[in-house]
């Protein structure tokens, strides 16, 4: 059995692990922390998990996490790059759902997330966990950068045309809607019911820290820099992403054929047929990401809609994925979940 921590399991992508890998065969929960929460039995806050998940919170600074074999950090930023090392000493691996080794040049992580980096070293060996540009890096790695939930749900959408070589890379737009889960479970008045509730609104116009991931993925994709304007919303959603993406074409080429034959062999990409419209309650609490590929009128404007669970393919679910590549299992292991109806 593999030993697993979670460190910050009382937040949306703690218990949306917790959720999933209770079901895992392969999986031996050992520790999974809260500074708040210290000896509360977790299915004691959270009752969906009675049943299913027999162990307390306990303190992370008291938490023995070297005795795992993989250690999750679905913590804020700036908690795994103090705390990463010691564990790789260890023989342990780490999975962070935060940014702190997503971003490949230091200084500009550190622009945009407003700190010193602990653990610069590190970053060059992270693997950004995009199993379906990664895997083969993913395989062999310790420390797995989980990708951001819009930077999925956009990378996923653009990567067969970018591939290919057919659109402008230079004019991209990603037109984002977010569930306020996003914004994770810690008390904020933009997420107050009576605020985000009955309301629809963009944010982060003027740049947004998911700007220079997705550009950094698209980039390596592309062999050079793209350009691309990012967009996101919060809607009165409570799960879910919707990604509108818009790009022009270079060349003519069949884009329903070119979709379907990209993501053939991938188990959590669905290409929907033409002229669909994928709606986020199709993937809700589901590793899944639906895309649907449009060419209004056939003019040389493509656009892709991809949806995602913000909370699965774009936070635990993908780390669980990342966690069954890492240790040779199947991907699918406590992932096989269908989405939840209305
Ligand atoms: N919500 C989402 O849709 C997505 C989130 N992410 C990323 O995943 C990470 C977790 O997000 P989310 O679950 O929403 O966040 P939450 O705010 O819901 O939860 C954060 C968790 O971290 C713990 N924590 C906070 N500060 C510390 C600390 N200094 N040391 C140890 N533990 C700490 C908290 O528990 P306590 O304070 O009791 O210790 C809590 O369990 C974030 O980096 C987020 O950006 C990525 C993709 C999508
Ligand atoms: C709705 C909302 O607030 N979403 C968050 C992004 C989600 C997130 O947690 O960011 P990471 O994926 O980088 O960890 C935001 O815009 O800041």
């Amino acid at each position: 059995m593999i030993k697993v921590g979670i460190v910050g399991g009382t937040g949306y992508t703690g218990v949306e692990l917790l959720r999933l890998l209770a079901r895992h065969p392969e999986v031996k929960l050992t520790a999974v922390t809260s500074r708040k929460e210290e000896g509360m039995p977790v299915a004691e806050m959270y009752p969906s998990l009675r049943g299913w998940v027999d162990i307390a919170f306990s303190d992370p600074a008291k938490a023995d996490l070297k005795q795992c074999d993989v250690v999750f950090f679905a913590t804020p930023n700036g908690i795994a790059m103090s705390q990463a090392q010691a564990l790789l000493d260890a023989g342990v691996k780490v999975i962070d759902l935060a940014a702190d080794y997503r971003i490949k040049d230091v200084s500009t992580w550190e622009h945009w997330y407003g700190m010193q980096h602990a653990s610069p070293g590190l970053i060059a060996e992270a693997v950004y966990g995009l199993p379906e540009i990664n895997r083969e890096q993913i395989r062999q790695a310790r420390l797995i950068a989980n990708p951001g939930c819009y930077p999925t749900a956009v990378q996923l959408g653009f990567l067969p045309l970018i591939e290919a070589g057919i659109i402008d890379t230079s004019h991209l737009i990603a037109d984002c809607k977010s569930g306020v889960s996003g914004a994770g479970r810690k008390a904020e008045v933009h997420a107050l019911f009576a605020e985000a509730g009955d309301n629809f609104k963009a944010y982060g116009v003027a740049g947004h820290r998911h700007l220079p991931e997705i550009r950094q993925g698209l980039a390596r994709v592309a062999g050079h820099e793209v350009g691309l304007t990012f967009v996101p919303h919060l809607t009165p959603l409570i799960r879910g992403i919707h990604a509108t993406l818009y790009a022009r074409l270079n060349k003519p080429a069949d884009i329903q054929a070119l979709y379907e034959q990209r993501y053939a062999n991938e188990q959590f990409v669905d290409v929907l047929p033409a002229g669909s419209h994928p709606e986020t309650r199709s993937v809700r609490g589901a590793n899944v990401c639906r895309i649907a590929v449009h060419q209004p009128q056939g003019g040389d404007t493509v656009v892709i809609l991809s949806v995602i669970d913000n909370l699965v393919k774009g936070a635990a679910g993908q780390a669980l994925q990342n966690m069954n590549i890492l240790f040779g299992l199947d991907e699918r292991a406590g992932l096989d979940v269908v989405p939840l109806l209305p």
